[in-house]
This record gives structure tokens, sequence and C-alpha cells, in this order.
């Protein structure tokens, strides 16, 4: 009986194949970065056959390092960028133009002209979501409008869409599924994630034609087979990429968060059955659909975490690599109070404002590069913040939960920012032993598909903290601090 798994995480930068043993303990990881194409300002792409290239590549890589023959594969679970849209033709498998990715805002114009309709209540009431390029539903409306022929082609149904899982599944089982999971589907802003179905009157709002778009299925269960790696592989799993997190955080009990820090930060807390409507402009998401029933989590996203500790690095250059700022952030001097809003990019949750623009606060002739260093590390533990007052706000119930929160992504080897993060959070941070949590949370899925992992509580119970982060900070210097963040944030909004 084939006992192992394969996550492939197809992420924003890159492409990794992680295999696992039945018992989830990683065998080997392949990786491979991804080209960015970005067209014009504001706008970013990805060439769909880079993807689907480096995908088979890496579990090529992946099996061989693992010494993994296909029939000794259980497998293989999905887990991708969200919202990133590509539309091919059904016939010869080709995308009709490059993946318009989640950070492309080549539609903020369309939005706005959605927006000024008045449309927002019930996209929100239906979706979850606001109405903002970020979500796949403009693009699609945009590559009808904007590829020759494109909607003449859809119509007649002869073109798909799909988020970057759907693409992978349709190649991997050779042009036979078209079908995507509920929590991908969720972020498309067509999607009535209440009734589980694509609606109708979204469609017709963004006038995408019903028959372009995938199946949507539970995140575990037989998805296709592939026969691409040397004999028949299934498919039995699918999640985006930040709840494929929340999964392999172990996140199932309605009040447990994880919070991922890579280049962005994406904040997700299980309201369990329960879908609120959030009224500080966070979304609402699904987690997780399995057994046909859908697990709720209000989501928060900042566009700049680790990105920030990349502008030290590449930008003002005062570090040569990321792991260097820490040791630069404790030479800073406790009296110097500077305030980093790393706006680079708009702000996102719960501001959602494209236009805002980083700031510095609290500069004088003493402040250096140890207090820039230990202003980004601060700025994300500040938004952290944000995002868990405005998830507070919306559900009350996340008052009383147990509030500790779960830590993943490339900053988390900040133990300046972790501790931080604690400080002003007023909670424990916990850090896992396995950090790899997406791909863990997509091998979870297709590994339960197969029978092979516990349920979910049996896997929640091997989750094993490396690290935890307990608040030592006072409660007035707490307030002080955060009171100041608040005002520098107010002073960075286009419209305060
Ligand atoms: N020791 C560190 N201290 C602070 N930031 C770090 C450290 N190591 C990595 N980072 C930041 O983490 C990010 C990379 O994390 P990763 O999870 O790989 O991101 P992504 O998946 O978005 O590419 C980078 O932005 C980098 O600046
Ligand atoms: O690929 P990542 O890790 O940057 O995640 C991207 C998110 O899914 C976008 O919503």
């Amino acid at each position: 009986m084939p006992t192992a798994l394969i996550a492939i995480d197809q992420g924003t930068t890159s492409t990794r194949a992680i295999a696992y043993d039945a018992a989830l303990q990683p065998l080997a990881t392949a990786q491979q970065e991804l080209p960015q194409i970005y067209p014009a300002s504001g706008q970013v792409e990805h060439d769909p056959e880079d993807i689907w290239r480096a995908t088979v590549q890496c579990v090529r890589d992946v099996m061989a390092k693992a010494s993994l023959a296909a029939n000794e594969v259980a497998g293989i679970g999905i887990t991708n960028q969200r919202e990133t849209t590509v539309i091919w033709d059904r016939a010869s498998g080709q995308p009709v133009h490059n993946a318009i990715v989640w950070q492309d805002r080549r539609t903020a114009a369309y939005c706005d002209t959605l927006r000024a309709g008045g449309h927002e209540p019930e996209i929100t009431a239906k979706t979850g979501l606001l109405i903002d390029p970020y979500f796949s539903a403009s693009k699609i409306a945009w590559l009808l409008e904007h590829v020759p022929g494109a909607r003449a082609r859809a119509e007649a149904g002869q073109l798909a869409f799909g988020t970057i899982d759907s693409f992978l599944l349709w190649r991997l089982t050779g042009g036979k599924v078209h079908a995507t999971d509920a929590t991908n589907a969720a972020r498309t802003g067509l999607f009535d994630i209440g009734a589980g179905a694509w609606d109708a009157d979204l469609c017709r709002l963004y006038d995408v034609p019903a028959v372009l778009l995938p199946e949507v299925r539970d995140c575990a269960g037989k998805f296709g087979v592939t026969d691409l790696f040397g004999g028949a592989i299934p498919i039995l799993g699918i999640a985006g990429d930040q709840q494929a997190a929340t999964i392999g955080q172990g996140c199932f009990t309605p009040g447990m968060m994880k919070s991922t820090y890579g280049t962005g930060c994406f904040a997700l807390l299980n309201t369990g059955t329960q879908c609120v409507a959030s009224r500080s402009r966070m979304l609402t998401t699904i987690a997780y659909q399995l057994d046909g029933r859908r697990t709720y989590a209000l989501e928060g996203a900042i566009f700049v975490a680790g990105a920030a500790v990349q502008w030290l690095r590449d930008g003002l250059k005062i570090i040569t690599r990321a792991s260097d700022c820490d040791a630069l952030a404790v030479k800073a001097d406790p009296a110097e109070r500077i305030y980093l809003v790393p706006a680079f990019v708009g702000l996102g949750a719960p501001h959602w404002d494209a236009q805002a623009r980083g700031a510095l606060y609290g500069l004088t002739r003493k402040t250096g590069a140890a207090e820039l260093a230990r202003a980004a590390l601060e700025a994300v533990g500040y938004q952290t913040r944000d995002l868990l007052d405005a998830m507070k706000a919306d559900w009350p119930a996340a008052q009383d939960a147990a509030t500790v929160l779960r830590v993943d992504g490339g900053m988390t080897a900040s133990d300046v920012a972790m501790q931080f993060l604690a400080d002003i959070l007023a909670s424990p941070v916990d850090r896992p032993v396995l950090m790899e949590t997406t791909a863990l949370g997509a091998a979870y899925l297709a590994g339960r598909a197969a029978g092979l992992c516990p349920d979910l509580d049996g896997f929640a119970a091997q989750w094993r903290r490396e690290r935890r982060f307990m608040p030592a900070m006072a409660e007035d210097l707490r307030a002080r601090q955060y009171a100041g963040w608040q005002d520098a944030v107010r002073r960075t909004l286009s419209v305060p």
C-alpha cells in the first residue's frame, strides 16, 4: 500500500514540492523560483507555463530525492497563491494570457466604478469580500474584455477559468478535470460562501459566463489522477495557501488563530460554522470544507511584513541579510520612539487604502539604522494588533477564546519581532517545530482522503511548539506605544 504524500505549494515567488511519510514527517523538498512579470506600474503577471514547468520539475525532483516511485505515493495535495487568475482554452490547454497575479492593481478604476454603483453591500453579504482588484472577479472581467475574441470563446464554452490550483489540476489530469475547492472559490468574488455555490447575480454583475467556472468541491477528496510521474497518482487535496497553513497549524477550534509572516502577512481566525460578517472591513472566508461542511474564518491581510526587512536590505542597504535585522534592532535606543508605517503599496486590512504610502514618524538627530531596524520589526506587531482588535470587535467570542497566536513564515525567524508581537498583543505567540505549515496542510488533506492520516483532532494533537513568546511589556507602556502607532497610521491614510 502506498504511504507517501506529496504537497505542491505554488506560491507567489516560488514553487515547492515536499514529500512526506504517512506520519507527515518531511522526506525531501524541491523548490524553483518563479519569474515575476511587471508589464506596467501596478501590474503583476506570471507565465502559466513557468508555473507548470516548475511544478512538474519540483514533483519529479522531490520524488527522486526521496527515492519514491509513483506506486509508493498515496496522493498529491495542492496548495496555491490565491486569487491569481488564469483563463485557458479547453481544447488546447493553452492560456489565453499570462496569469494576473493577486497583487495586480490594473482593475482599480473598474472596481471604483462598481463601488460607486453601490454594489459593495451585496458583494460583501454574499462573498465575505470587498470590491478590490485583489480578488479574481475583476481580473476575469478584464481578461474577457481585453483578450481579442475571449468573450465570444468564453460564451461558447471554449475557455476555462481557474485559480492556480484549478489550472494545475487541469494540466495534471490531462485536461480531464475542471474543478477547484471551496477555499479557492471563496477568493474569487463570485462565490456565495453561505450557500456554497457560484452566484448567478454576481456573475451577471461582472459579466462572467457561468460556463467558464470550475466545479467546486471539498478540500479533501478524489479530484483526479495524474500519470505524469511514472504511474497513476491520485490528487486528493486542494486548499488556498493561507487556508492550508491554518490547517497545517491545527487551528480547528473556533477562536484559534494563525498568522503567516512572509512578504506580507495573512491572519486567519477560525469562527467555526458561524459565517461572521465583519463590520471592520476584515474578510470573511472559508477556512476549509470537509465532508460537505464548511468552517469559516475571519481574515486580515497586511501587504508588507517581511518586505519591510527586504527594504532595509535591498533599498536602504543597512543590513546584508534579513537575519541581520535582529542583531541591529537590539542596539536601538529605547528612548527613541520611531514608527514605520510600511504602506509601500497602500494599506490592507482594516484600512484598505490603496493610495496611502509609507511614512516614518518620530525621527530625531539620534535616529540611526538600529532604530529603523527595530521599527520595521515592530510594524508587523502593530499591524497584527490592528487586525486582532478588528476581529474581536467583529466577533465577541474571540475575546473569550484562548488567544494564543500560532505563527509561521520566514519572518518568524526574528525573535525580536516575535517577542514584540507577544508584547503588543498581550498574548502568547507560539512558533511551531514544522514551519512549512502550508505544505503540511495540503499533505494532510491528501493523507486524510487517502485514509492515512487521523481526523482533525488527531492531527491537531500532533502539532508541536518550538518556542512560546510570552508578553513581558508593562501595560502602560503597551498602551502608550500602541496609541503612538494609531496616531502614525491616522496621519498616513490618504483620506485621514
Ligand atoms: N531572520 C529574519 N528576520 C526578519 N525577517 C526575515 C528573517 N528571515 C526572513 N525574513 C523575511 O521573511 C520573508 C520571507 O519569508 P517567506 O515565508 O519565504 O515569504 P514568501 O513565501 O512570501 O516569499 C522575507 O520578506 C524576509 O525579509
Ligand atoms: O504566495 P503567498 O504566500 O505570497 O500568498 C499569497 C496569498 O495567497 C494571496 O492571497
